[in-house]
């Protein structure tokens, strides 16, 4: 296991319920639970990846977590404080620390900017660089993130998923934040550019010591890369444990379910980085 039993985030019975109008004219109104009671920790240095059908609640459980979006009940702690409560500024400074990354890089790369501005933004909005300094650190992010110098003159609209994807992780990790939502990153990608994202990821971890919550619907990625996976069934978790405790020993008949609809893991090896996919089909 990478990570240590320090809990770095803390979720305590978190709820969020969205009201939903229907009907023709909207005229009816229902409640969806996106969360019903969620409650667990993530360690210093983990990967924990939430898997779980569609509509199960992962993405809202990864945006409450950043404040993305506001839970309707329950608490968030960081750093000893229940970030739930935060004040728009509070929120602001505390996604310094804790980052996302989206599946689809495009839509959060503002097509008008190139990547040398999407990353020196956030470098500057922080404090971690200056206007003579921006440029090299620019540089570094970029090339931690397996791209040349050159890409900083490249707008998005002139990159691969791969690239963009790259360019959307520099600048998640150009705050230098110790906790990163990874939100379905990989799956809107090639197949062969997954194992490069998934490689990227690991290093990245390795070098800054970071955590991971990886949301993922792949469970043959997530078998390969996570510490520990927690199971999401109807806003709830079902099961939650250490990786190779939860496939081999699955406790919850969704958990089983989602095992048994996933292909066959034929490797042995401990190195979590990927050489190429399908390397488990
Ligand atoms: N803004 C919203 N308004 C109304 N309902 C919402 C909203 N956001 C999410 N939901 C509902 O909450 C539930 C959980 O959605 P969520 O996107 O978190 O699931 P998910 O597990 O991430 O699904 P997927 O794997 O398809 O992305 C779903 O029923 C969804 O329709």
């Amino acid at each position: 296991m990478q990570g240590s039993t320090e809990a770095l985030v803390s979720v305590r019975n978190l709820t969020r319920t969205f009201d939903v109008r229907g009907g023709q004219f909207g005229q009816s109104r229902s409640q969806v639970h996106a969360l019903q009671d969620v409650s667990f920790d993530v360690f210093r240095g983990e990967t924990l990846s939430i898997v779980g059908e569609s509509g199960s609640g992962k993405s809202t459980l990864g945006m409450s977590l950043l404040q993305l979006t506001r839970p309707t009940s329950g608490s968030v702690w960081y750093r000893g404080k229940d970030i739930v409560k935060n004040n728009g500024s509070q929120n602001r400074a505390m996604r310094r620390h804790l980052q996302i990354v989206f599946q689809d890089p495009f839509s959060t790369l503002n097509p008008r900017a190139t990547v040398g501005s999407a990353i020196a933004l956030p470098l500057l909005h922080h404090g971690l660089a200056t206007r003579a300094t921006v440029r090299d650190r620019v540089h570094a992010i970029l090339s931690d993130v397996g791209l040349g110098p050159l890409f900083e003159n490249r707008y998005p609209h002139e990159l691969s998923g791969g690239q963009a994807q790259r360019v959307a992780i520099g600048r998640a990790i150009a705050c230098e934040p110790e906790f990163i939502v990874c939100d379905e990153a990989i799956s809107a990608l090639d197949v062969s550019v997954q194992a490069q994202i998934i490689n990227l990821l690991v290093d990245l971890q390795e070098k800054h010591g970071l955590t991971y919550l990886f949301i993922a619907h792949d469970l043959s990625v997530v078998r390969h890369i996570s510490d520990r996976v927690a199971v999401m069934k109807g806003g709830r978790i079902v099961e939650i444990d250490v990786r190779q405790k939860l496939f081999t020993d699955p406790q919850h008949a969704y958990t089983r379910t989602l095992i048994a609809a996933t292909p066959v893991f034929k490797s042995t090896t401990t190195d979590r980085h990927l050489i190429d996919r399908p390397f488990d089909l």
